[in-house]
């Protein structure tokens, strides 16, 4: 296939004297398509759907089930669970449409033997393999919420005398947000109960990050396994749950290794804490390795064989083809070739069909943005209009919820550049063509060094056939890989787990926080070395999370409940106590740190870089970046004309401070219920008045109290060396101190891309080490 171009300036003319052709990469295309807009073309498909519906069959088992649900019905509390109330839901019987596109799934006809294999009281565990868009994550849910099994009932758990009500509500877990409320709003219309503004009452929620969105009467929730974690802290044998169903178990997240261990628990413990009331699991993929999944669940040592317990279900086939086209050989520039591909097709592939290309990150996203806009700028009228959506896991809410919306405008190709948190599960409404550029960012974590590299890595074929499935849920799709089938065939069949990858820090804290004594025994897929588990429990008794004797402190149970790395929750911990007394700086710097890549734009030349490098010292502090960021959003949020345009003007990322804003609100909130701050606290937009330095050594040797391991000291010939292991690091060119020679650092990221880099820098004396290194909570 011939490589396709940018057009150039001067060829641009040609378009409008000849209409009907363009030239690209030296080929001429038709424009044949596009000629008559008014006739030839269509906006993309709105995905709007009516709201008053006509009312089908199976409404009537729906309101049946609705009015039985009455009697024992939930409304929501401040925690996001269900209480159990009377109220139910008012019904918006089911558009007719839908339905028919509901029994168009494949799925469709595998209804009763899924409900059949769960109705057996001896299968607790179902492991369900069906093609991408074959119809899993929105229709199991509703096969299941009606069963009598499902129903909430009275049982009282042994060892206790009070009757406590269990089950009445199916879970259903995503790797990421963006799954998670997408699928929930869909299967909300789905079920009649659509969610939105002013509808207190529904039979679907969802709970994610940031987001609870739980009606009166919920009887399917979609959650980030995250989230459903957090719900294992408060209860641990799940009780408000009939079922959880694992989707996408492929993706293998520690979160997800780690749930399905502790449901493990739940499932071999005989269901003593649920007053014998049964939880039923389903676990669920596209490209799930069914064997793994079989030998975990069967095989629990010391506890009874579960291999009746277990039912395989597979789906064949998928709604609509997908035809996948590969380059005759490798790609020379990835960004370059997909750059070339998403205008090739926009100018090839005729409308309705909306482009999904995938992207390593985030900068990379941003930088393609630029150029994707400024090239639709110049394009012939006759031409599409072209609206970008960037979708990335840091973008906020909002931001993200655009990629969902039609275009908006006539005439206009919707083209969504995600990274690969599209990849799974989401239906992205109106796209047709997707594009995949063969590479993620994977974060790698080298226990030894305490370092992490996140480098573009090539997918595994799992990855692949997933992308694919991104075309090809609304009708016929096209998906081009920019990789030939021989390097496809190269890739690994699945991805390494999260858990062999990354520091385990945060999931033994959370399984000590839920009450694992040996967490060398907790029950995992896959086991990471004893050596890793080991620096995490030291980690966690330096930081005051265990006791000497391994188990959770009262610290540690609060550092499991922030939505933060560990050594982040210390130093909120240790800001909020009466030396420190710094935890709204501690937020406001936490925050800028945890809401994307930077919130500073990196400048490629050297002119904007002096430019805007004047600009930003009135942001900059001698202290470091940790000062930096706290300077940063005392005058963001102390902005009182135009936020968007300060943002603008120092080359500040716009999306990632309204994120950090949101992340702020959060743990302000919950900074608040733990007693870390007492409130109230002063409304925005404050007065900036800059940190004294006295109160800027404070709030950094208050960072040492979560950090203290990750310092380093100048060495006579000018290099920095890490105080744990003795590695020598530089500074990243980022840092505001980069090249700069200061008695001692400490940094928050320690990473490595060409170089041994420390990240996020702050300037520290040496005796603050030793400060740090001896005080315990
Ligand atoms: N938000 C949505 N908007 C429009 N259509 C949707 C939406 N979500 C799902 N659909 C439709 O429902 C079909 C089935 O989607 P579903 O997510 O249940 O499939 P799946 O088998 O779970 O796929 P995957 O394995 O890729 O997650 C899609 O192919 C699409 O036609």
């Amino acid at each position: 296939m011939p490589s396709a171009g940018v057009e150039p300036p001067a060829k641009r003319r040609k378009w409008q004297k000849d209409a009907n052709m363009v030239t690209i990469g030296g080929k001429a295309f038709s424009l044949e398509g596009y000629l008559d807009p008014t006739s030839r073309s269509e906006p993309t498909k709105a995905t709007t759907l009516p709201e008053t519906l006509a009312t089908t069959a199976d409404d009537k088992t729906k309101c049946s089930a609705l009015s039985a649900e009455k009697k024992s019905d939930s409304r929501p509390r401040k925690d996001g669970r269900t209480g159990d109330r009377t109220r139910a839901p008012k019904i918006v019987a089911e558009d007719a449409a839908l339905l028919k596109s509901r029994q168009e799934l494949p799925i469709w006809h595998h209804r009763s033997e899924i409900q059949a294999a769960l109705r057996n009281p001896d299968c607790n565990v179902l492991v369900l393999v069906g093609e991408t868009g074959s119809g899993k994550s929105t229709q199991v849910p509703q096969f299941l919420y009606q069963e009598s099994w499902c129903r909430r009932r009275k049982a009282k758990p042994s060892g206790s005398q009070d009757e406590v009500a269990v089950g009445g509500t199916i879970a259903i877990t995503q790797p990421r947000r963006v799954a998670a409320t997408t699928l929930a709003q869909r299967v909300s219309r789905e079920v009649g109960t659509p969610l939105g503004k002013g509808k207190p009452d529904g039979l679907v929620g969802y709970s994610v990050r940031f987001d609870h969105v739980v009606p009166r009467g919920t009887k399917i929730k979609f959650l980030t396994e995250g989230t459903l974690l957090q719900e294992l802290l408060r209860d641990p044998q799940l009780r408000q749950y009939s079922a959880v169903i694992v989707d996408e178990i492929h993706e293998r997240s520690l979160d997800v290794d780690l749930l399905v261990g502790f449901l493990k628990q739940i499932l071999t413990d005989g269901f003593h804490g649920r007053g014998g009331i049964p939880l039923k699991v389903v676990i669920m993929s596209a490209t799930a390795d069914v064997d793994v999944i079989r030998k975990f669940f069967t095989n629990p040592p010391g506890s009874d064989n579960m291999s009746e317990r277990l039912q395989v279900v597979r789906i064949k086939g998928r709604q609509y083809p997908v035809e996948i086209m590969h380059e005759p050989r490798p790609v020379p520039d990835i960004q370059d070739a997909l750059m070339k591909r998403i205008l090739k097709i926009h100018l090839e592939e005729p409308l309705p069909g909306d482009i999904l290309a995938f992207f390593t990150g985030q900068e990379e996203i941003e930088s393609a943005q630029k150029l994707i806009e400024e090239h639709a700028q110049s394009l012939a009228s006759n031409v599409p209009k072209i609206k970008v959506c960037p979708l990335y896991g840091q973008l906020s809410m909002e931001g993200q919820r655009d990629a969902f919306m039609p275009a908006g405008a006539p005439f206009t190709r919707k083209i969504v550049l995600a990274t690969n948190i599209a990849e799974t599960s989401v239906t992205v409404p109106g796209v047709r063509y997707v594009v995949d550029c063969g590479k993620a960012k994977v974060k790698k974590y080298r226990p030894r060094l305490g370092m992490e590299s996140l480098l573009a890595t090539v997918i595994s074929k799992s990855s692949a056939l997933q992308r694919s499935g991104r075309a090809g849920r609304e009708g016929p799709g096209k998906c081009f890989r920019l990789y030939s089938e021989s390097t496809f065939e190269s890739f690994q069949d699945s991805d390494l787990p999260e858990i062999l990858r990354s520091d385990v820090l945060s999931a033994v804290l959370t399984m000590k926080a839920r009450g694992v004594g040996d967490v060398l025994s907790f029950p995992l897929m896959d086991t990471p070395d004893s050596d890793s588990i080991e620096r995490a429990l030291l980690q966690l008794h330096y930081l005051g999370a265990l006791s000497g004797d391994g188990a959770i402190t009262l610290a540690g149970e609060t550092m499991a409940k922030l939505p933060i790395p560990a050594p982040y929750g210390a130093v909120l911990l240790a800001a909020a106590r009466p030396e420190f007394d710094c935890v709204v700086e501690a937020i406001d710097i936490i925050s800028c740190i945890t809401s994307g890549e930077d919130i500073f734009l990196q400048l490629q030349s050297e002119e904007a870089q002096e430019e805007v490098g004047a600009l930003r010292k009135e942001i900059q502090r001698r202290e470091g970046d940790i000062i930096t960021y706290l300077t940063s959003m005392q005058r963001y949020t102390g902005e009182n004309a135009d936020r968007n345009e300060w943002c603008k003007r120092l080359r500040m990322n716009m999306r990632n401070m309204r994120q950090a804003l949101n992340i702020r609100r959060q743990l302000r909130g919950m900074c608040l219920k733990e007693k870390l701050l007492t409130g109230p606290l002063p409304a925005d937009p404050q007065p900036f008045t800059p940190i004294d330095p006295v109160r800027a050594d404070i709030i950094v040797k208050c960072f040492m109290r979560g950090f203290g391991l990750k310092t380093a000291m100048l060495a006579p010939d000018g290099s920095y060396v890490t105080v744990q292991g003795k590695h020598v690091v530089a500074i990243h060119p980022a840092s505001v101190l980069h090249g700069q020679k200061k008695e001692a650092i400490m940094f928050l990221e320690h990473v490595f891309t060409n170089k041994n880099y420390a990240k996020r820098v702050s300037a520290i004396r040496a005796n603050w080490i030793v400060e740090a290194l001896e005080s315990r909570y």
